[in-house]
């Protein structure tokens, strides 16, 4: 499954250093994990963070949500054998960190051979190139990285996220554009799950496919903000069966519940029930 077909409603960070967390992952309701070498882990234990992490995956029993390595940048100390060791470790995708220009994703990709990758999207230079970024042949998906994001732009947190609201815009557009997966940041105060709410509504209201999570107790959220409505699965059949029952009649506009129908509105409406489709078929596996 690409990773635009595939549901990332939820795409929980897990510190490769925790084996505890490691092992909870496999029994946990996500659409994706991202197996954290990066800033979950301490300087000192990053090594071991490999080694752990390659057992883990090794194991296996994460099914099948969706595998993605985030390796330490290329330049640190750690970076370019994360990028070797996890192009081998059975993951979906390399996730780099702090990407700024298309030439960071060329540097990894010369170390990591056919294996997809993702972007960490968190510095102001990765905003003003995310078009190019996003065009990159093996990029699959973008990671609104927005703790880092906030701290390169100096701005406030505020609740409706102003200061970000030209990056993650960017962002959005260039992954649209190039038809790979986007995935906004996280939201610190795991246990506030009001606010997480809140800010999960706006980003699928913006066009993100799911939310990047620290904690198990932001799950349930995030995938149901990400999920079609019943309402929506209900206006998308209704819209399909009065679409096909005008052309039927040679005409090509109908009206469901006072609006206009087209057929872009019914390429929206099958989405819809593909992506439930696509959830429900995660539930099974
Ligand atoms: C935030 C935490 C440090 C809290 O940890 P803890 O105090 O252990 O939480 P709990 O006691 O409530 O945990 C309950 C059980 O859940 C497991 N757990 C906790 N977190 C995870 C997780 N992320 N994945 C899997 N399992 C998890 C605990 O092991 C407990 O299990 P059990 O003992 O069996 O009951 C902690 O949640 C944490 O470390 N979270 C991850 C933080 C992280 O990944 N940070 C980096 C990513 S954020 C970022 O970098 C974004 C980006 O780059 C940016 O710039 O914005
Ligand atoms: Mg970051």
């Amino acid at each position: 499954m690409s990773s635009l077909s595939r549901p990332l409603r939820s795409v929980l960070y897990i510190p490769g250093s925790k084996p505890r967390a490691l092992d909870k992952a496999r029994g946990l309701p996500v659409d994706a994990i991202i197996f954290d070498l990066e800033d979950a882990v301490t300087v000192e234990e990053k090594r071991a963070a490999r080694d752990t992490l390659a057992e883990a995956l090794a194991q296996g029993g994460y099914g099948a949500r969706m595998k993605i390595i985030r390796i330490n940048g290329l330049d640190t100390e750690w970076g370019a054998q994360d990028a070797e060791a996890a192009a081998g470790m059975g993951a979906d995708a390399i996730l780099l960190p702090k990407v700024g220009a298309p030439g960071d994703l060329d540097a990894l990709a010369a170390l990591t051979g056919d294996m997809p990758l993702w972007a960490m999207m968190e510095t102001p230079a990765g905003m003003l190139n995310a078009a190019a970024i996003a065009a990159h042949p093996k990029l699959q998906g973008m990671v609104m990285g927005t703790n880092d994001l906030a701290k390169e732009l100096q701005v406030r947190a505020r609740p409706d996220r102003l200061p970000m609201m030209t990056g993650l815009g960017l962002c959005v557009l260039a992954a649209k554009a190039h038809g790979i997966a986007i995935v906004d940041g996280v939201y610190n105060a795991f246990k506030d799950e009001e606010g997480l709410a809140a800010e999960c509504e706006q980003g699928r209201d913006m066009g993100f496919d799911g939310k990047t999570l620290i904690h198990p107790a932001q799950i349930d959220v995030a995938n149901t903000a990400f999920s079609p409505s019943d309402a929506e699965v209900d206006l998308a059949r209704r819209q399909i069966a009065a679409f096909d029952e005008v052309m039927a009649t040679g005409q090509g506009v109908a009206v469901v519940d006072g609006r206009i129908v087209e057929n872009l509105h019914v390429a929206t409406a099958r989405e819809t029930l593909a992506k439930v489709e696509a959830i429900n078929a995660l539930k099974t596996e």
